[in-house]
């Protein structure tokens, strides 16, 4: 054993953006940690409650205040300090961007799951043989490892009273009026969950976005095809490591330490007057080189515009606002072509549609 090698797994993982061989550490309660590759590391404890967690970062290069908080996390746990009775698979999803401190190297990860990636054969292969190989040096390639990972973590346990959650966390491009927001991938009608939505209340994230049709972000796929209660978490805006406020993450992170290491834990009752809702109404896809938006570069996301206003136009499309008062989420002109520039949202209630 060479208990050195997870002191700093973000280092260890960047030092190998594309590769890190699988190894094994055990801790002195007997927790199991297995690196399984470069910033995938699963950890089991000896008897572990009912809850398996896949917390994911840095599947935006950039975007550090999510990279910072699992890095803390874990340094925890490898320390001692936190004892987790949970299986937890954490994952530092792009370490190539994050070396070169962008959002993503040569095309959007969180725009790859659920097949998007176009798995070519060779890593087909592999990744059904569950090979670790050196060939994740594109996001294709790594979005279909993660897949596996994921998939690998979940199949595990497979009982009715193992229960799967997903948080993917990110920071937002630009300001937001509300700077903690959870999107609620599309769920095919099934209610929403009131006890995760109590949780990510108490965390500080009380405004919810409900996606509005199945997508090919990680946090879809969990939920999609494991049926986990997972969210995209936004923390906040962008900033270079060591400029986060780690106050801001407090409450979220003071909350996943609780979840691992007591399995009796639950957050208090959700009070839905605490909770602000939105609803996507459209996504805004760039066309062309000529798309445009109507509004300056500083607008934060959730700023909000009045029926009619004409938000964005690409050549003879045009986006206008519906009957009703609509918001601005995620505005970005650089996305490629056939890409998300923005979601158009309005204010909605959840009522009649939870799981109590
Ligand atoms: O600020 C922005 O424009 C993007 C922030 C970000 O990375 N958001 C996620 C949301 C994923 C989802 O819709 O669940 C993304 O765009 O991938
Ligand atoms: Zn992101």
């Amino acid at each position: 054993m060479n208990a050195s090698r997870l002191n700093d797994f973000l280092a260890l993982s960047c030092a190998h953006p594309h590769y890190l061989a699988p190894f094994n550490e055990t801790l002195p309660d007997g927790t199991q940690i297995q690196v399984w590759n470069t910033g995938v590391v699963c950890i089991e404890p000896p008897a572990p409650a009912n809850l398996d967690l896949v917390l994911s970062c840095g599947i935006h290069g950039n975007e550090t205040a999510p990279i910072e908080l699992c890095t803390r996390l874990l340094n925890d746990i490898v320390n001692g300090r936190l004892r987790c009775q949970q299986r937890l698979l954490l994952i530092f999803g792009n370490l190539s961007a994050i070396n070169l401190n962008v959002r993503e190297v040569k095309t959007n990860l969180n725009r790859l799951f659920s097949g998007a990636h176009g798995l070519k054969e060779h890593i087909k292969v592999q990744v059904q043989a569950g090979r670790a190989a050196d060939g994740q040096d594109t996001e294709s390639d790594r979005a279909a490892w993660l897949e596996h990972y994921v998939t690998r973590f979940y199949q595990k346990r497979k009982h009715h009273n193992i229960e799967r959650r997903h948080y993917d966390l990110h920071t937002a491009i630009r300001a937001s009026q509300y700077p903690q927001f959870a999107i609620y991938p599309f769920t095919h009608g099934a209610p929403y969950h009131t006890r995760e939505l109590a949780f990510l209340c108490h965390s500080d994230v009380n405004t919810i976005l409900l996606a509005h049709g199945p997508t090919t972000t990680f946090s879809y796929f969990s939920a999609h095809h494991f049926g986990a209660h997972a969210f995209t978490v936004e923390l906040g805006k962008v900033h270079p490591f060591g400029e986060n406020d780690a106050s801001q993450v407090a409450a979220l992170e003071h909350n996943l330490a609780q979840l691992l290491q007591k399995p009796d834990w639950q957050p208090p009752q959700l009070n839905v007057a605490h909770m602000r809702v939105f609803q996507v109404c459209q996504e805004v896809i760039k066309q062309s080189e000529q798309f445009c938006f109507h509004f300056s570069d500083d607008v934060a996301n959730f700023s909000t515009f009045s029926p009619g206003t004409l938000l964005a136009e690409d050549g003879d499309w045009q986006w206008r606002v519906g009957e009703k008062p609509q918001a601005i989420v995620f505005p970005n002109a650089k996305v490629a072509l056939q890409q998300r520039a923005a979601l158009m949202v309005e204010v909605t209630e959840l009522k009649g549609n939870m799981l109590v």
